[in-house]
């Protein structure tokens, strides 16, 4: 880097840029004014005044005052204006050493088309480069007249990232060649199995992920690591959420347990070809055993783009180059174990659609289903597990509808027996006795699972599958020693991403998000050793029931996909995984600033007892239980009715005694509420707490007095019924309802907010014209804003729905 050009971009008064240009390879005059002497005669004043404007491409270099863009001329979306006013003397250039080093930057014209055909302005992420200066060799081979652009600066993977306003003007391909001087080395150690660029077909568009392990050392002629700027341009720390206090999980030091009763596992899938194709950078770190840092790219609202981390740590992360076996070991061997011992295991794979759940759960010949079964059968042949024999169902909920994929997709229906096992009745079993006959078996379900396309993936699952292993007892089948389910769960991302799908796949997409918020509730609840367990939620957990209560392990692998372009949903993933176990030990985390707000407090608030499961002893399975059992039925009502039945069942001695004190002092709260808003002559607004405490004081002393007595204040003193009494009587006469409507609420409020920023990051790309791709047409942004529209109204019925439940049992 020559000293002229620091000199000039002082002189220009453009040296507060100089960290960026760097960032670009822009280190010389001459690379500089490639960019912008070549195309001087190409636009008219009005062209380039618009350029100005439009190009948001500045954001790229972190240009960002429109001063500075105009003394500096719009280089980098290759409009090709010669500085304005240009401070940058082309004498200077004259002489300059650099002159001779051809740039990397290049700008190749066609200007009878006044059009530019080719430019290279590779977006170097000032932390993290993806190639070095030794390019893949398909990269460099990449034909100049092709528009194989770097994909993160002509189709930027966030929706958010800035396009050029005239699409036209972007028609640039790449050059091949890069700036070595400027250019931080990066060292890749690829895996040898699967990675070879120069195979690399365009038109291949394989999901196959290559390996590519990546190791960053700074480069000659370039400053050392670029700190990260957060949104005000301030050095970033690590700014996500930390796990802090004992026995969280916050701690390197934090004890890490195979037979913890929840395991909460991430797994990052390496980079497919396609992403690499598209020159997409791995964001996703793995910086030990238990820490995963992603490094988000991210745009300022004054277009400079920036890199902002988020650090999550979980009871074990397995990176990229982790096999099957790896994971296995870590995560549900232990849960082979434990079915033995006469207890219940799930195994959950969570992630975004093509991040890695079937691969890892379901893969035919490799999950963790075969492994597991390989070891099952290795323990069946010990003396002491003679009298036990292996079973597997495999079923599917989808729509809220349980299916046999073992049986033409005969519906199924869960029920619950007196101990509050779940039977799934009607599920076909097959005795098994060989890992072999195991994976006959599975790939017979798996060709009938329902899948179908949407916009984020053409061959998304769209269903929950259930692979359950079970060992029984030879001589009595109903007599069941411990299952082991594994989950394969639908793709996580939520129905607003799912471009202009139809109504019928936004509503998978909404029942989908509703089973996984419910499943992330339960197993909060057990992770929290929660008196309440909400499995009336969803389908989906009203048949796990069993797996949350009493004798249970969990382990949830959430699969991550690493490239920029799902940083977002990735993101998404990390937090849903990180709020199952966030609190665990540690009951003071909720307020720490980087916790996520913890809405899920009352649950263990000791309100509500849900009955053990008293169930030491192995299963007694009965298919043939009264109706009253049934927990999906057609019209869905009577399953929360069962359930509600349920949570209201006789309890054991100690618990009632328990219950009877937590109501005293839930109805001296509740009497304490009311006389301070007598006192205060106010009507205070009910918190959910305050309405549970006088509705379980209602019930509980069955007077429902406290509630019932709620002073209001009226005109002269007259009586007027006041909305949380109303409440709080309602609830007594119908709590199951009223649960519901808070469970469903809490989800419609969070289901809002996702909505409304889906929606305003929709109106300001739309208004910006920010989106890279030319489909944010005034179609597309009518399109998905009609999808918000359609799911906020969806949420709002629902919760209308159970509003009219609440009123009907008043
Ligand atoms: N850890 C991994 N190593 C190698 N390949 C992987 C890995 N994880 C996933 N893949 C590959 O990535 C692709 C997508 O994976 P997979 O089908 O498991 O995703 P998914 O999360 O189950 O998606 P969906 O929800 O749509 O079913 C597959 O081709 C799979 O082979």
């Amino acid at each position: 880097m020559s000293s002229i050009f620091s000199t000039t971009l002082v002189k220009a008064g453009l040296d507060h840029y100089f960290d960026n240009f760097m960032a670009f390879g822009i280190d010389s005059l001459q690379s500089l004014t490639l960019l912008t002497m070549q195309g001087l005669p190409l636009l008219n004043a009005s062209e380039f005044e618009a350029c100005l404007t439009g190009c948001v491409d500045y954001g790229v270099v972190g240009v960002s005052s429109m001063e500075d863009r105009k003394r500096e001329s719009c280089f980098c979306c290759g409009c090709a204006w010669l500085m304005t006013n240009l401070v940058f003397g082309r004498t200077h250039l004259k002489n300059e050493t650099d002159l001779a080093n051809p740039s990397p930057l290049q700008i190749q014209l066609i200007p009878q088309q006044r059009e530019i055909k080719t430019v290279n302005i590779p977006y170097k992420s000032p932390i993290k480069p993806y190639y070095s200066s030794e390019d893949p060799p398909s990269r460099q081979s990449q034909s100049s007249s092709t528009s194989n652009l770097p994909s993160n600066l002509l189709a930027p993977p966030q929706d958010d990232v800035p396009a050029p306003r005239n699409p036209a003007r972007t028609n640039r391909a790449a050059s091949p060649e890069r700036n070595d001087r400027s250019a931080p080395q990066l060292n890749q150690q690829r895996n040898s199995k699967n990675f070879d660029l120069n195979g690399l077909d365009s038109d291949d568009d394989s999901d196959e992920p290559v390996t590519v392990k990546y190791s960053f050392s700074p480069g000659r002629g370039r400053k050392g690591p670029q700190p990260l700027l957060n949104a005000y341009g301030v050095p970033n720390s690590i700014a996500a959420p930390q796990r802090v206090g004992a026995g969280g999980l916050g701690g390197a030091s934090s004890r890490t347990d195979l037979s913890d009763r929840i395991r909460v596992c991430v797994r990052k899938r390496p980079l497919n070809k396609k992403e690499l194709r598209t020159s997409q950078t791995d964001v996703a770190t793995v910086s030990d055993r238990r820490t995963l840092v992603v490094n988000e790219p991210k745009v300022k609202v004054d277009l400079t783009r920036y890199v902002e981390q988020h650090e999550f740590k979980f009871d074990e992360v397995f990176d990229c180059d982790c096999t099957n076996d790896d994971v296995y070991r870590r995560s549900a061997f232990p849960l082979v174990e434990y079915i033995f011992t006469g207890g219940k295991a799930t195994c959950f794979a969570y992630g975004q659609t093509g991040s890695g759940k079937t691969y890892t759960m379901l893969d035919e010949t490799n999950g963790l289903y075969v492994m597991a079964g390989r070891d099952i059968f290795k323990l069946l042949e010990k003396p002491e597990h003679q009298h036990l024999a292996a079973y597997v169902g495999f079923y599917e909920i989808y729509q809220s509808q349980l299916y046999d994929l073992l049986n033409a997709r005969k519906r199924l229906h869960a029920r619950e027996d007196g101990k509050n096992n779940v039977v799934i009745s009607g599920l076909n079993e097959y005795e098994v006795s060989s890992v072999q006959k195991v994976m006959d078996i599975f790939n017979h379900g798996h060709n009938a699972r329902s899948t179908g396309a949407t916009g984020a993936n053409a061959d998304s699952s769209r269903s929950h599958a259930i692979f359950q292993i079970v060992l029984k007892h030879k001589k009595n089948k109903k007599k069941v020693q411990g299952k082991l389910s594994f989950i394969d769960l639908a793709g996580s991302e939520r129905g607003a991403d799912r471009g202009d799908s139809d109504q019928k796949t936004r509503m998978e997409g909404s029942e989908i998000n509703k089973s996984l918020l419910a499943l992330k509730e339960c197993i909060r609840a057990l992770d929290q050793d929660s008196k309440h367990t909400p499995f009336r939620q969803s389908k989906l957990t009203q048949v796990l029931k069993d797996s949350f209560i009493g004798n249970s392990r969990t382990c949830m692998i959430a699969t991550v996909s690493p490239n920029s372009g799902n940083s977002e949903h990735s993101l998404n993933t990390l937090r849903y995984a990180y709020r199952v176990k966030e609190l665990k030990g540690d009951g003071h985390s909720q307020d720490s600033q980087d916790s996520p707000r913890d809405d899920s407090k009352e649950y263990s608030e000791g309100i509500y007892d849900e009955p053990d499961s008293g169930d030491d002893d192995p299963l007694l399975i009965d298919s043939e239980y009264p109706p009253e059992n049934l927990l999906d039925s057609e019209d869905g009502a009577s399953a929360d009715d069962v359930e509600s039945s349920s949570d209201d069942a006789p309890v054991v001695a100690s618990k009632q005694q328990r219950n009877s004190v937590l109501s005293q002092l839930n109805s001296n709260r509740a009497a304490a509420l009311a006389a301070s808003n007598n006192q205060n002559g106010v009507v205070k607004r009910e918190s959910v707490a305050d309405i549970r405490a006088a509705r379980v004081a209602a019930v509980d002393t069955g007077a429902g007095v406290a509630a019932r007595a709620r002073p209001t204040r009226g005109a002269e003193g007259s009586a007027v019924q006041n909305p949380a009494a109303e409440n709080l009587s309602l609830a007594g006469n119908n709590a199951a309802s009223l649960d519901e409507l808070v469970n469903v609420h809490r989800q419609h409020l969070r289901l809002f907010a996702e909505l409304s920023k889906a929606e305003s990051k929709l109106i300001v790309n739309y208004s910006m014209k920010l989106r890279p791709d030319t489909s944010m047409s005034n179609d597309a942004y009518v399109k998905e804003l009609e999808g918000i529209m359609i799911q906020k109204e969806q949420s709002i019925r629902e919760l209308q729905l159970q509003i009219e439940k609440c009123k009907v049992g008043k």
